[in-house]
């Protein structure tokens, strides 16, 4: 009787024993390298937090733990791949993890493309692409001309020793190109500085958020927010019941008119025009006040592109859809600039089965991100990654170099960003404007840094620069 008292409690023990070995605990699920949460609710959120911003978090983690690696989103494991040779088995992938882009929710809201998966979000795209396309691009061009003049003229008014605020022009420029090219002229350039306004307060807000700096419910935070987003949903909510009550001819029909006769329910037109918006100005903004700010302060750089400028265009022809891929430099300008201010540092991806990367096995509907911007900053791949050099973008030095180790704009199943032909030709039609008529000079005495502000580099504090005329 004892032995098989004995026998079954060293039974027990060892079926408890092969429990815990093929179940250890929920932080134990993978091999890959990585943190330990550091705190059993948040995990690593904390951490994220204390790094500044996602994408600085990813620069130490993959720095610590090599070019795969984990961490805790709250109680979800997540991977980061920092480097293109990983990236290639989610080259045909397509969904996107709504988790980890949970925070823009209450800006863009819940039905908007950032979170829609499967067929309903390549649905989505084959209907909205067009409207970013090759052809509609063509149409653009004139009002990238026209929007790029004002601001030269607005520019000459500033001549000399007056301080001109760069983010918040090249913020307005972008932000009339966007409306203008997928709203129409229903959306009034005075409303564009009212929605600038009430958008700094939203986008505010959601980085406290990130933080883990939620406003109390019925707080006066809690009221400015939702006053300000009420604000810029009445703005798109008119523009858009505007052009449904006065729909276009169809050779003249925008964004907006695609969502319309997609004949979407109306909170998805609100949430998609939205997601557009947003994307569309502020990446562009930053990109454009991040080429001014590097062509300003590498005199080297603004006198190439100043000549490049004058032997394509001479002073006065318009940078159009034919002549744009002979502006070699000014693309290189750009790239550079995308590339050392990471304009958008990372994107994401999910699979629902199981997947090996990098010889772990990366467990099915784990959230991976693609880690643009570390890869982007990888010394291996850019000596001196500090360096803002357009010259690496050249021909020559851009023989041998991993396919996908620029990709700003994100690569995986046929989901890269839809604007990336908009923002190469909106900026580079503003600075050939820009850089034939003026002399930019950053103004002495400011210390210029930048904040990976949950998706989108920004400088942390306005940049002032003045301007002269060229001959
Ligand atoms: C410098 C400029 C820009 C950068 C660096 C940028 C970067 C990105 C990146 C990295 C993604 C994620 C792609 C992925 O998941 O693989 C994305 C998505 C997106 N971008 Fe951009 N973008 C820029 C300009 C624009 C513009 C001008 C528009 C508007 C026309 C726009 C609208 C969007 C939208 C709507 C998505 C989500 C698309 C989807 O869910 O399928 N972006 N962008």
């Amino acid at each position: 009787m004892l032995d098989y008292a004995i026998f079954a409690i060293t039974f027990v023990v060892f079926l408890i024993a092969t429990g815990l070995y093929l179940y250890p605990g929920p932080n134990k699920i993978t091999t890959i390298p990585g943190l330990e949460p550091s705190d059993p609710k948040d995990g690593n959120l904390g951490d994220i937090g204390r790094a500044g911003s996602l994408h600085e978090f990813l620069l130490k983690l993959h720095a610590e733990y090599g070019d795969i690696a984990s961490f805790w989103w709250g109680q979800q494991l997540v991977v980061s791949l920092g480097a293109p040779e990983l990236w290639k088995q989610h080259e045909r992938i397509f969904d996107r993890p709504p988790l980890l882009f949970k925070g823009f929710e209450p800006l863009i809201g819940a039905k908007s493309i950032q979170y829609a998966n499967g067929l309903d979000g390549r649905t989505r795209r084959k209907l909205y692409d067009p409207s970013f396309g090759h052809n509609a691009m063509k149409y653009y061009y004139s009002i990238f001309q026209e929007l790029g003049q004002e601001m030269a003229q607005k520019w000459e008014s500033m001549e000399g020793d007056q301080h001109i605020p760069l983010r918040a022009h090249t913020i307005d420029l972008t932000m009339k190109a966007i409306t203008r090219c997928s709203f129409g002229d229903t959306f009034k350039d005075e409303e564009c500085l009212q929605f600038s306004r009430n958008y700094d307060i939203c986008w505010d807000d959601i980085n406290e958020r990130t933080k883990g700096n939620y406003p109390v419910e019925g707080s006066p935070r809690e009221k400015k927010f939702q006053e300000a987003l009420g604000r810029l949903h009445t703005t798109i909510g008119r523009v858009a019941k505007y052009r449904r009550e006065n729909p276009p001819p169809p050779q003249e029909q925008l964004f907006i008119d695609l969502l319309i006769e997609g004949d979407l329910p109306e909170e998805q037109v609100l949430c998609d025009a939205m997601t557009y918006m947003v994307g569309g100005f502020h990446t562009s903004g930053n990109l454009l006040t991040w080429a001014l700010y590097f062509i300003a302060t590498h005199k080297e750089v603004e006198e190439k592109l100043y000549q490049e400028l004058i032997d394509v265009l001479g002073k006065k022809e318009d940078v159009t859809p034919d002549n744009i891929s002979q502006l070699v430099y000014l693309r290189q300008v750009l790239d550079e600039t995308l590339r050392c201010a990471v304009v958008g540092p990372w994107g994401a991806r999910y699979m629902d089965l199981d997947i090996e990367i990098g010889g772990h096995i990366v467990p099915a509907k784990t959230p991976v991100i693609h880690a643009f911007g570390v890869v982007l900053q990888d010394e291996r791949i850019w000596p001196e990654p500090n360096k803002f050099d357009p010259e690496r973008f050249d021909a020559e030095s851009s023989k041998g170099r991993h396919k996908l180790a620029f990709q700003p704009f994100g690569f995986a199943g046929g989901r890269k960003c839809p604007g990336y032909k908009f923002s190469y030709a909106e900026t580079s039609v503003f600075l050939s404007i820009l850089c034939r008529q003026f002399k930019l000079h950053l103004v002495d005495g400011q210390v210029v840094t930048w904040h990976g502000i949950i998706m989108i580099t920004r400088p942390v504090d306005e940049i002032w620069i003045t301007v002269t005329k060229r001959d």
